[in-house]
């Protein structure tokens, strides 16, 4: 299923259950504008490449739009759309003062040398630069983009509106960074891990773990699960996937990673079949990559009894209903990987008092923004008798309205 007709879905079937008003309903969900450029950049070779580059701004009821901007061949406006309404209930969530944006450009970033990146980068700043903005859309990281890449949009944006730090976040230290952002995606997604697993009465100690994607949240998260007695059985990235029933040596496989730039061949466990990842037997499956990853095609064979949805929209709705037919839990995108946007929150914040928490404080204030919000979530489960996911559905959209009708229409 397309993922703006899944997350639509998922919307329709939380604004039915808080009762919402059909009007507020479709305004909610019509993205407050959308921005398509065209971006033409000299090759290395000197030949021309011309890319397509999306900006969706959900909505700004309860603040300057966030999200990140993602490099990515399969890059298009309706995912792009359905990623920026999940930033929306997302930000909701997490209580913070923000709304939901995303971006995108259809690219692949492994096929550009730094310097076509960076031109790349440069041209799509310049044709958003008078669209975003420290109290208007905030972009950060996400799918093929990093630090450095927010250093480029920081610069290129500073070049027509003066230095401002608090444009990105997600940036490196050197430019007002955050301590603790690097790792904040797949820390937030630990600490959802161990807030869920303690309402079953399990712990991260001992608990078999399946990760697809070892990039920035998929690595991070697999660091902490393996720091804490978790066993990670079986991992995968774009060059190849893993396993080892006895558990992977994660800091080994980073390490590996890091000079071989693939998993191929790494000596402390098995190749397996990419696709084999979300059925492999494990307690904990962990997608930190693409959406739709989860669908009617495998849903039935998944192994899993949790799954922890870093990556954005991992799961289609018929997966959804097949897996809870299974009994399996699943813990929502838009909690599970909401640590991310809550430490670029405080990045942000940072920029703006223009003063540096210790990485201490940022890990601290960090747990207590995810298990306030798991809080919020089991109460609307409670409240509407619903699932997880549609717990926190009912949570970020509700506070959404509130915010919108507040403010009114005037
Ligand atoms: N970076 C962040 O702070 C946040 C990221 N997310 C979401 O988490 C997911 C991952 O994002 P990042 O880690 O930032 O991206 P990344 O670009 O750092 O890593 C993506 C990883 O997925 C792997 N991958 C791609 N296709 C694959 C496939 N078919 N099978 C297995 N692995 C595959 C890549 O090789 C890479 O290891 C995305 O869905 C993103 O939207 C969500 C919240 C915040
Ligand atoms: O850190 C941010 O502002 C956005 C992160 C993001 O794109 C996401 O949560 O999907």
């Amino acid at each position: 299923m397309n993922a703006l007709t899944a997350t639509n879905r998922n919307f329709r079937y939380a604004a039915r259950i808080l009762g919402l008003d059909s009007k507020l309903e479709r305004s909610l969900l019509i993205p407050f504008r959308e921005i398509k450029v065209e971006c033409s950049i000299p090759k290395d070779d000197g030949s021309l490449a011309t890319f397509v580059g999306f900006r969706i701004q959900h909505d700004n009821a309860r603040g300057p739009m966030k999200g990140g901007i993602r490099y990515h061949p399969e890059v298009d406006p309706d995912e792009v759309n359905a990623l920026a309404q999940l930033m929306t209930w997302k930000t909701a969530v997490a209580a913070i003062p923000y709304g939901g944006a995303k971006g995108g450009i259809g690219c692949n970033p492994r096929e550009l040398s730094m310097s076509e990146l960076e031109r790349l980068t440069r041209v799509f700043t310049q044709k958003i630069h008078d669209l975003i903005g420290i109290h208007r859309d905030v972009p950060a990281p996400d799918m093929g983009t990093n630090s450095q890449t927010m250093a480029w949009i920081l610069d290129e944006y500073s070049k027509f509106h003066g230095h401002s730090p608090a444009v990105v976040t997600g940036k490196p230290i050197d430019l007002g960074g955050s301590l603790g952002r690097e790792a904040a995606t797949g820390l937030g997604v630990f600490f959802a891990t161990e807030a869920l697993l303690a309402e079953h009465g399990k712990s991260i100690s001992n608990m078999k773990f399946a990760i697809q994607g070892f990039g920035n949240v998929g690595s991070w998260a697999a660091k902490f699960f393996h720091e804490h007695g978790g066993k990670v059985v079986a991992v995968s990235d774009i060059t190849g996937a893993i396993k080892n029933p006895n558990g992977i040596d994660v800091p080994a496989l980073l390490k590996y990673k890091k000079s071989n730039k693939s998993l191929n061949d790494f000596q402390g466990g098995n190749a397996m079949d990419l696709n084999d990842l979300l059925v492999h037997e494990c307690d904990v499956l962990v997608p930190c990559a693409l959406g739709g990853v989860l669908n009617k095609e495998n849903a039935a064979d998944v192994k899993a009894k949790f799954i922890i949805e870093a990556a954005n929209h991992p799961t289609d709705p018929e997966a959804d209903e097949i897996l809870s037919k299974k009994g399996v839990v699943i813990l929502p995108d838009i909690y599970a990987n909401s640590g991310g946007v809550t430490v670029s929150y405080f990045e942000w914040v940072q920029n703006i008092q223009g003063f540096m928490w210790e990485e201490e404080k940022v890990n601290h204030e960090l747990k207590r923004y995810m298990m306030s919000a798991f809080k919020d979530i089991k109460t609307m489960c409670q409240t509407h008798n619903c699932n997880l996911r549609m717990g926190a559905f009912t949570l970020g959209v509700n506070r959404v309205a509130q915010a919108t009708l507040l403010r009114g229409w005037e």
